[in-house]
């Protein structure tokens, strides 16, 4: 049997619409994120079990991991034994915490290793991408590539395998808190502006290169400065109950930056020191969540998917 965890991750980490993403991991030890299996079977089943479950549609075949599982046999491993697969699905969905990008993520690397295809990096993460796309209409891989490979990634079609990974400030705590309600993604970018003034597309790339730039050269706390989101925030904070509150709150508690998480309603704040997250986060568990919403400290997750025992 082969058993794989994918983490939830941060889209657009603010000042990458797009194109800049982080896998997150609870301090506590959380696995936040889906869980896969497969194991060897007469014929192929699936099995949707975990507790946001009953939130996907019942019928397999409208379940992204079963998808998979059909585009994989079809495509990748047609002498693939049968299998049985088994999502357990840990992500709320509409989350804006990459709950699709999870499923197809855990899949794809279970599958991968079940059959022993050793697809190369850039394979899978195309494969990925194309089950991304087909969810939210567009082709983006802000949540694909950080789920996949782990750490803080610029990542998207013009960038050479599509993915170049960032160091990132050990130090830094982000609190993320799904405020309990839902938000499509294909919703969330209907209301994004349809063109750039120039004036706009240039100063997002100043933002965005000069951010990269800086993170390399670990001038992290200059790196900070930079963080804005004039893009997708402006559109979707009003969709949003709470996150402009949330916005002018928490840099008084110590937050350092607050943005929305890809395409939200989650929001994450970032911070430099855990007393600072504390702080943040007992304020968003007070006026953000409602009574489905959750929130954690968090740091940026090396890992990425892998390979976990039965139990864990
Ligand atoms: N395994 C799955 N995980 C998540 N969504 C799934 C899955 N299978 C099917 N879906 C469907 O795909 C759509 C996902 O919607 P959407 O893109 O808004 O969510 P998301 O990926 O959870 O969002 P986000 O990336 O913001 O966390 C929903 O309609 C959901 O029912
Ligand atoms: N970059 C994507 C992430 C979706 O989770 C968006 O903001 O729409």
């Amino acid at each position: 049997m082969k058993r794989f965890f994918a983490p939830a991750s941060i889209g657009n980490f603010c000042v990458g619409f797009d194109s800049l993403g982080a896998a997150i991991a609870p301090l506590d030890g959380t696995l936040l994120g889906d869980v896969v299996s497969v194991e060897a079977a007469e014929q192929d089943s699936f099995a949707c079990i975990g507790p946001y479950a009953a939130k996907l549609p019942a019928q397999a075949e409208e379940n992204l991991a079963y998808q998979c599982l059909v585009h994989f046999r079809e495509h990748v491993a047609a002498n693939m034994p049968g299998v049985k697969l088994t999502l357990e699905k840990r992500l709320p969905i509409g989350s804006g915490l990459g709950s699709s990008a999870c499923s197809v993520v855990a899949t794809f690397a279970a599958l991968d290793a079940f059959a022993q295809t050793q697809l190369s990096q850039t394979q899978m993460i195309e494969l990925m991408a194309d089950f991304e796309g087909k969810v939210s209409g567009a082709r983006h891989y802000d949540n694909i590539t950080p789920c996949y490979l782990g750490g803080l990634q610029l990542t998207a079609e013009l960038v050479p395998d599509r993915a170049l990974s960032l160091p990132s400030d050990d130090n830094w705590r982000l609190v993320v808190a799904y405020p309990g309600f839902a938000l499509n993604t294909a919703a969330a970018r209907a209301v994004l502006p349809q063109q750039l003034a120039t004036h706009d597309a240039v100063e997002f790339a100043q933002r965005l290169s000069a951010f990269t730039l800086l993170m390399a050269q670990q001038q992290f706390d200059k790196a900070v400065t930079l963080m804005k989101d004039e893009i997708a925030e402006p559109a979707r904070a009003p969709l949003i109950k709470g996150f402009a509150e949330a916005r002018q709150s928490l840099p008084e508690l110590g937050a350092l930056n607050v943005s929305i998480s890809g395409a939200g309603p989650t929001l994450f704040a970032l911070c430099a020191s855990e007393e600072d997250a504390q702080r943040c986060q007992l304020w968003l568990q007070q006026n953000y969540l409602n009574k489905h919403g959750f929130s954690h400290i968090c740091r940026i997750d090396p890992q990425g998917t892998r390979e976990i025992k039965e139990g864990e």
